[in-house]
C-alpha cells in the first residue's frame, strides 16, 4: 500500500507506513549501496537542529507558533527513538547530507501533520523545507549535526571509559610497584625495571591521548549553524546563528558556540580532523598496550609467560586447553580500524571544493565508528583483561636472574669493556655473570653481590 508523495522532481510512490516524503524515497532508490546506515546520532543531532530551529524561529516570528509546537513534537518523538526506523538511508548519498536532512525534515512534518490531525507525511500544514527547514540548509545543518553527534560521543561515552582503563591500570600498576623483572629494549633483555615502572607507562601514554582528546573538544563545539548554503547565511534572520547556538547549548549541556567563521565552518572539516588524530593517539597507545600484554603473555609454557592474561573461553577448536590473548587482538583491530578511518577522514577532509566539503556522511560515519570502538574497547578491555590480570613473579624472577644485562651495574666499577668481557663469556658458555666475572677474576664474590642488586638498578638513586 503505498500514496502519492512530490517534490520539485515530480510524483512518487511512498509506502503508506512511511512518514518520510518524496526526498528519501528517491534516495532509496538512487542509493543502494552498502549497508552502513546514516549513523542515528547524526539524525538525532538533526532532529535537536529542527527542534531549536523551531523555537528560534517562533521566537523571532519566523514561524507560527502552533507550526513550530507541533514540530518541537514531533522531533521530540524522534529524539526519544520513536522514529528510528523512519532513518533508513545510508552512508553513501549526496556528501552534503541533504537527503538525511531531507529525511529528518521529511519525517518530522509527516509527523506533525499527522499530529495536527490530518493524514502521514503530506506538506500541510507543516512543510518539510518551508517550516522544518526553515533558515537552514542541509550545508549548515549537517556539519553542526557532525559536530553535535561527535562531542556527545566523546564526552559521554569515550572519556568515561578511556579512564576507566586508565584507573584499572593505574591501580595494577600501584600493586605492582615493586615487582623488579627484566626491562627489554629492542626486544632484547636489557636492565631491570619493576612491573610497575612498565604498567605506568600505560597510564601516562593514555593520559596524553586523553588531553589531545580534550583538547579537540572546543572547536568541536563550534557550530556551522546559521550559514545556510554558502556561509553569508542567507535566508536566516540576523543573529539566528548565536540564538540557535544558545538554544542547542541549553538543550545539550555542552559548551556549543556560533563558527566564528561559517564559510570554513562548511568548506572545511579541520575541527574533526583535529578530533579524528587524537583519537588516531588513543589507538596508537591502546595498540602498544594490547601488543605488550600479549608479548608479556606468550606461553604458557614456550613464551615470555610473565603475565596470566584473564582465560575467558577455550582459545581453539581444535588444540584442548588452550587460551588466547583474544582481548588483545580485538583491542589491536579495533586500533588498526581507528587507523584507516583517520586516514579516510583525512582524504575525506582534504576534499573541500570550493564553498562546500561534499565528503561530510563518510566524515562522520567513520569518526563516530573510532569514538564508539575506542569507547567499547576501553571499558571491554578493562573488564575482561586488565582487571584481572595477574603477573607471574616466578618466571620474572627466572627472567631477571638469567638475564645478561644486569651486568650494567658494572660499569661504575670495572669499566664498560670488561663488564662487555663478563657478558658474553657468560652468553657463549652458558653460564651465570656471576661465574663469568669470578673466572675472569675483574671482581670478588662479595664484591659482585654488593654491585649486581637488581633492586638498587630501578632508577636514578633508587635503592628499596
Ligand atoms: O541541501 C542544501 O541545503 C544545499 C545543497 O547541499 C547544495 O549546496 O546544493
Amino acid at each position: 500500500m503505498s500514496r502519492t508523495e512530490t517534490d520539485s522532481i515530480g510524483p512518487i510512490e511512498v509506502p503508506n507506513d512511511a512518514y518520510w516524503g518524496a526526498q528519501t524515497q528517491r534516495s532509496l532508490i538512487n542509493f543502494a549501496i552498502g549497508q552502513e546506515r546514516m549513523p542515528l546520532a547524526v539524525l538525532h543531532a538533526l532532529a535537536l537542529i529542527k527542534k531549536a530551529a523551531a523555537r528560534v524561529n517562533s521566537r523571532s516570528g519566523e514561524l507560527p507558533a502552533d507550526i513550530a509546537r507541533l514540530i518541537e513534537q514531533a522531533a521530540d518523538e524522534v529524539l526519544e527513538g520513536q522514529h528510528d526506523a523512519q532513518f533508513p538511508l545510508v552512508v553513501w548519498q549526496t556528501g552534503s547530507g541533504t537527503q538525511s536532512n531531507m529525511n529528518v525534515n521529511e519525517v518530522i512534518a509527516g509527523r506533525a501533520n499527522e499530529l495536527a490531525g490530518g493524514n502521514r507525511g503530506g506538506k500541510t500544514p507543516v512543510h518539510p523545507n518551508d517550516h522544518v527547514n526553515r533558515a537552514q540548509s542541509s550545508n549548515d545543518c549537517f556539519p553542526t549535526a557532525m559536530h553535535i553527534a561527535a562531542v556527545q560521543g566523546v564526552r559521554h561515552c569515550l572519556l568515561p571509559t578511556l579512564a576507566e582503563l586508565r584507573d584499572g591500570l593505574q591501580e595494577q600498576a600501584q600493586r605492582h610497584a615493586n615487582l623488579v623483572k627484566t626491562g627489554r629494549t629492542h626486544m632484547m633483555d636489557a636492565t631491570p625495571i619493576t612491573f610497575g615502572q612498565e604498567l605506568s607507562a600505560f597510564v601516562a601514554q593514555l593520559g596524553h591521548a586523553e588531553a589531545a582528546i580534550r583538547a579537540a573538544l572546543p572547536a568541536a563545539c563550534e557550530l556551522a549553524q546559521g550559514g545556510t548554503a554558502v556561509g553569508t547565511g542567507l535566508n536566516a534572520p540576523a543573529g539566528f546563528a548565536e540564538a540557535i547556538a544558545a538554544e542547542l547549548a541549553a538543550l545539550t549541556g555542552l559548551p556549543l558556540t556560533s563558527a566564528p567563521n561559517k564559510f570554513a565552518a562548511l568548506s572545511g572539516h579541520e575541527p574533526l580532523v583535529h578530533l579524528s588524530g587524537a583519537l588516531k593517539t588513543l589507538a596508537v597507545a591502546l595498540m602498544k598496550l594490547a601488543n605488550d600484554l600479549r608479548l608479556l603473555g606468550s606461553g604458557p609454557r614456550a613464551g615470555f609467560a610473565e603475565v596470566r592474561l584473564p582465560a575467558n573461553e577455550p582459545g581453539s577448536s581444535i588444540m584442548p586447553g588452550k587460551v588466547n590473548p583474544t582481548q588483545c587482538e580485538a583491542l589491536s583491530m579495533l586500533a588498526c580500524q581507528v587507523l584507516g578511518n583517520d586516514a579516510t577522514i583525512s582524504f575525506a577532509a582534504s576534499q573541500g571544493h570550493l564553498q562546500l566539503n561534499v565528503f561530510k556522511p563518510v566524515i562522520i560515519h567513520n569518526l563516530l565508528q573510532s569514538i564508539r570502538l575506542l569507547a567499547d574497547g576501553c571499558r571491554n578491555f578493562q573488564q575482561h583483561c586488565v582487571a584481572d590480570l595477574q603477573p607471574d613473579a616466578t618466571q620474572m624472577a627466572a627472567h631477571l636472574e638469567n638475564g645478561l644485562m644486569l651486568v650494567t651495574a658494572l660499569n661504575p666499577h670495572i669499566g664498560y669493556d670488561k663488564a662487555a668481557e663478563i657478558a658474553k663469556k657468560a652468553y657463549a658458555e652458558g653460564s651465570t655473570l656471576r661465574q663469568a666475572a669470578l673466572q675472569l677474576g675483574y671482581l670478588n664474590e662479595e664484591e659482585f653481590d654488593q654491585w649486581v642488586r637488581p633492586q638498587d638498578m630501578l632508577g636514578a638513586g633508587r635503592h628499596d
